[in-house]
């Protein structure tokens, strides 16, 4: 009893003391020339730092002539730090950059928590006493962030927490500048600084928002990518490399390249373009791999068609290569003999092989956080070397239109939510969606025509899909001369697309010899047969592995 009186007399009078010691300095500061008030704001500034249980820490924007890193990251840091209340925040854009950035307002502060203790950040401007002579402007203003920790919190936090701080800031300075898209549509050339790839800014605007697919689904594949993305310690405890590969697989205009550019806007990530028929060897595919960066998405379109797959004892099996390997009958061990002959530079090929170690082998992990999605509308023509495990972590089927999918390209392309929709309209759509086997890219096509008139558009895209819902129906019935007549309508149309697919590859790889054009126009012939094998439903399925 007696103690915890006593005690709180040295407060009251700890108390007291500061109060005068405040109310002096003050005094000082008002009523004395500058230089006094220095010297006795660092004496009073030394007394409060003795009594306090909090430290400081200035991080001042320019140190000496050099400008201080740290002081750039805190400011980062902070515009993204959700604990920022305030009547005024100052709003900036920075060069080349995507985003607007909110940053605290002079002498203005903010409270932060980290590992569950708090921080506060004061941003603390003053104006410059004297101008002394400088080679570069420097500013009339004196600016830097003053950090308060509690003193007993010093040694648990403050390395960890700056630590943090800079990488949140590389984070965030990576995901407001433009993204690129790569390619190696050059060959094997290389630029004036030695690099592979040429690149260009990459502003597709595909998004999980405008990806037509089965919710579910959608959600199972931003989740896997959340997960991939914040996977570093999981990768590094279980001794995986940090990498993951998604095939993504079904008929064309199903969305399997607009759900390439929704990843990559979902996670900030640059985009290789591998155009496998400009690559001649394996050791040049190695290169290619070792100039991409981390955080990047490699993607090999219609794999089926960029190297004969199919057979893995081929060396030498690729469609347009100038030094075909004429011994086309080599076992698996030669095909690995060829591949190690690759390693020493020497080999002349592309081979399954060398494109396995590309994904899978040891070259595959000389960087890190990177995704590989190789694309095909033909799953059943790849080796099942490339489907393995460990390979292709996700196989998602892109499949034609459900009404799920439908819904979310209704409220795109019209601004017409489902509940908008006129009740039997909506039940007819929903009946015939799955029947009429149409794809998103179709349904959009219809949808943008008629774009101007919502009701006339919802109620055409619905007699389009009744009518060829009619015509699978009658496709599958078979028989008589209607069914017959279908049937003509049938093959026509796959033989006009089969055209259009053979056009397409031709603009895509000119060069390319008329084995690989032969070889790709099989892509659309047996889509339907395929479709029907693979599944009946018209969901979007996927599946994981490892
Ligand atoms: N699921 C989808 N959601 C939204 N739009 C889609 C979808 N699928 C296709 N589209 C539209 O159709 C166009 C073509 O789609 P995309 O190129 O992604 O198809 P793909 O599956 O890659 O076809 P291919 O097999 O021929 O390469 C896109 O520009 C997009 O506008
Ligand atoms: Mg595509």
């Amino acid at each position: 009893m007696v103690k915890a009186s006593m005690m709180k007399e040295i407060w009251t009078s700890l108390a007291s003391v500061m109060g005068v010691l405040a109310f002096c300095q003050t005094l000082l500061q008002t009523a004395f020339p500058p230089e006094l008030r220095y010297a006795s704001s660092k004496l009073f500034n030394r007394i409060f730092n003795c009594f306090s249980s909090y430290c400081y820490f200035d991080i001042t924007e320019i140190d000496g002539v050099n400008t201080n890193e740290l002081y750039n990251a805190v400011q980062l840091y902070l515009s993204t730090s959700a604990s920022i209340v305030g009547n005024r925040l100052s709003l900036t854009r920075a060069l080349n950059s995507t985003a607007f950035t909110f940053a605290l307002s002079n002498n203005d502060s903010v409270l932060d928590t980290f590992n569950g203790v708090t921080a506060r950040w004061e941003h603390v401007v003053t104006q410059r006493q004297t101008q002394s002579f400088s080679w570069r402007p420097i500013s009339d203003e004196k600016r830097g962030f003053t950090l308060r920790i509690r003193k007993k919190d010093r040694p648990i936090i403050l390395d960890a927490y700056l630590d943090h701080i800079m990488d949140t800031a590389t984070e965030i300075r990576r995901k407001n500048k433009d993204r690129l898209l790569y390619t190696n549509s050059r060959g094997g050339s290389i630029d004036s600084r030695g690099h592979p790839w040429e690149s260009v800014p990459f502003k597709h605007p595909s998004t999980f928002d405008t990806l037509a697919m089965d919710p579910a689904k959608k959600a199972e594949i931003i989740k896997d990518l959340g997960d991939f993305a914040d996977g570093q310690s999981f990768y590094q405890k279980t001794g995986r490399a940090w990498k993951r590969g998604y095939l993504l697989y079904g008929p064309p205009g199903t969305g399997k390249s607009s759900m390439i550019a929704a990843m990559a806007n979902f996670l900030g990530y640059d985009i290789y373009d591998l155009e496998l028929t400009e690559v001649s060897t394996n050791s040049e595919l190695r290169k290619l791999l070792m100039k991409t960066t981390s955080k990047s998405i490699i993607v090999i379109e219609d794999i089926d068609c960029s190297i004969n797959l199919s057979d893995r004892n081929k060396a030498g099996s690729r469609p347009k290569n100038k030094n075909t390997n004429t011994n086309t009958n080599l076992n698996l061990s030669a095909a690995a003999a060829a591949d190690s002959t690759d390693q020493d530079g020497g080999g002349n090929t592309i081979t399954l092989s060398g494109l396995l170690n590309f994904t899978d082998g040891l070259w595959s992990c000389c960087g890190s956080e990177r995704i590989f999605v190789f694309t095909t509308n033909h799953i059943e023509k790849l080796d099942p070397a490339l489907l393995r495990s460990g390979r292709m972590d996700m196989h998602i089927f892109m499949n034609h239109c459900s009404f799920e999918a439908l819904k979310i390209l209704l409220r795109n392309y019209l601004g017409v939510e489902a509940e908008e929709v006129e009740k039997q309209v909506l039940e007819e759509l929903e009946e015939v969606t799955g029947k009429a086997e149409m794809t998103p890219a179709d349904i959009s096509e219809v949808l943008i025509r008629k774009r101007r008139e919502k009701g006339r558009a919802v109620v055409e895209l619905l007699e389009v899909l009744k009518g060829k819902a009619a015509e699978k129906n009658g496709k599958r019935g078979g028989g008589g001369a209607k069914g017959e007549k279908v049937i003509d309508n049938e093959m026509m149309m796959m033989a006009m697309e089969e055209e259009e697919e053979q056009e397409k590859r031709a603009l895509d790889s000119p060069k390319e010899g008329s084995e690989l054009a032969d070889d790709c126009s099989n892509k659309g012939d047996d889509d339907d047969d395929d479709e029907q094998s693979q599944t009946t439903t018209t969901t979007t399925t996927t599946t994981t592995r490892g």
